[in-house]
């Protein structure tokens, strides 16, 4: 394996030029898919108290924080509950973390409202409504930059649907100082990939998250496979193309491997995993298909065709069989 040091580019939500703005996102996108957001609009006093908030939640005895575990994909996950790689043969991913969805725009801990008691921790839960609501929002003009990268109209994303209460998954994370003395290497977030469609990261600064990155070696045809620090840069958010996004894209933006190895160091950071509404029609967008780049994803009706005729062959086949067998009876 070798160790790349790529500069990820820098991109300003509040840039004046969304042209080129735009490019440098659609490079970033194809060539990496990571990139720092920067002027997002999440101050350093709300990022502080998200952090204090957090570190104050996990640090409660783990009796108080599996009252709250998950369910519905929202609420505590103790450490070891996670393999992100299920092929990895380590026992667990050694973090645990606290899931904050979004129902209907608004930010909620289950479906029954799971919150931190407000005497154990108050203050917790409108800190964490504060974040989620101010991140979603700057995921939401990123959508717009996004769309212009994709040479698609500035709205696209929106008039598509993808924006109107969309969902927002805010995942608390912490990763713990001590390193275990087994055999087996511990990784604090094991290899994966995002699902959805775009994810705003943010970090305590302590290092550790790894892309996996193909490298052109010395010839064009020498492809190689190595891993770059993605380090932290002041309150940039580290902004990650989802699986979602790659499809959607027709694997013009990349998806990337990405995992966190343990330092030795405490660390905690906080992922927001933004998606579009779930009634959102994700097909091959126009801009990036071609004769020469046809759909690599079937489309939904597609599939649905293709079983019907599949049915239908089926169909025909016993209706052959039971004449053949109609008519050798009747010879
Ligand atoms: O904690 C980090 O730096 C990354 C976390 C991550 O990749 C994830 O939760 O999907
Ligand atoms: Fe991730």
């Amino acid at each position: 394996m070798m160790r790349e040091s790529i500069q990820l580019p820098i991109i300003d939500l509040t840039s004046p030029h969304p042209i080129s703005t735009a490019r440098a996102i659609r490079q970033a996108c194809v060539d990496v898919g990571f990139f720092y957001l920067i002027n997002h609009g999440v101050g350093e006093k709300l990022f502080k108290e998200v952090l204090e908030q957090s570190k104050k939640f996990f640090s409660l005895p783990l009796e108080e924080k599996m009252k709250l575990v998950r369910r519905n994909h929202r609420g505590y996950t103790p450490l070891y509950a996670e393999k992100l790689d299920t092929s990895s043969t380590t026992q667990g991913d050694s973090k645990e973390s606290f899931y904050i969805g979004s129902l209907e725009g608004k930010s909620v801990v289950s479906n029954l409202n799971q919150w931190p008691a407000e005497e154990t921790l108050p203050s917790w839960r409108s800190t964490m409504e504060d974040y989620h609501r101010r991140v979603l929002d700057a995921g939401i003009r990123l959508i717009s930059l996004i769309a212009l990268a994709l040479d698609l109209d500035e709205d696209f994303f929106h008039k598509a649907g993808a924006c109107h209460s969309p969902n927002g998954f805010l995942r608390l994370l912490h990763y713990p100082g001590e390193l275990q003395l087994s055999e087996q290497v511990v990784y604090g977030a094991s290899a994966h990939s995002d699902y959805g469609m775009l994810t705003l990261l943010a970090t305590d600064g302590v290092g550790g998250l790894q892309a996996r990155l193909m490298f052109a070696g010395r010839n064009s045809t020498d492809l190689r496979y190595g891993k770059m620090c993605i380090t932290s840069v002041g309150r940039a958010f580290i902004v990650n193309i989802g699986d979602m996004m790659e499809r959607w894209t027709n694997c013009l933006f990349r998806s990337t491997l990405h995992r966190v190895m343990l330092t030795g160091q405490e660390r905690y950071s906080m992922a927001f995993f933004l998606d579009p509404n779930p009634d959102c029609v994700v097909e091959c967008l126009k801009s990036c298909c071609s004769d020469s780049s046809p759909p690599r994803y079937l489309q939904n009706f597609v599939l649905v065709l293709s079983w019907i005729l599949h049915f239908e062959n089926m169909l025909m086949t016993l209706v052959k069989a039971l004449i053949s067998l109609f008519n050798i009876s009747w010879c």
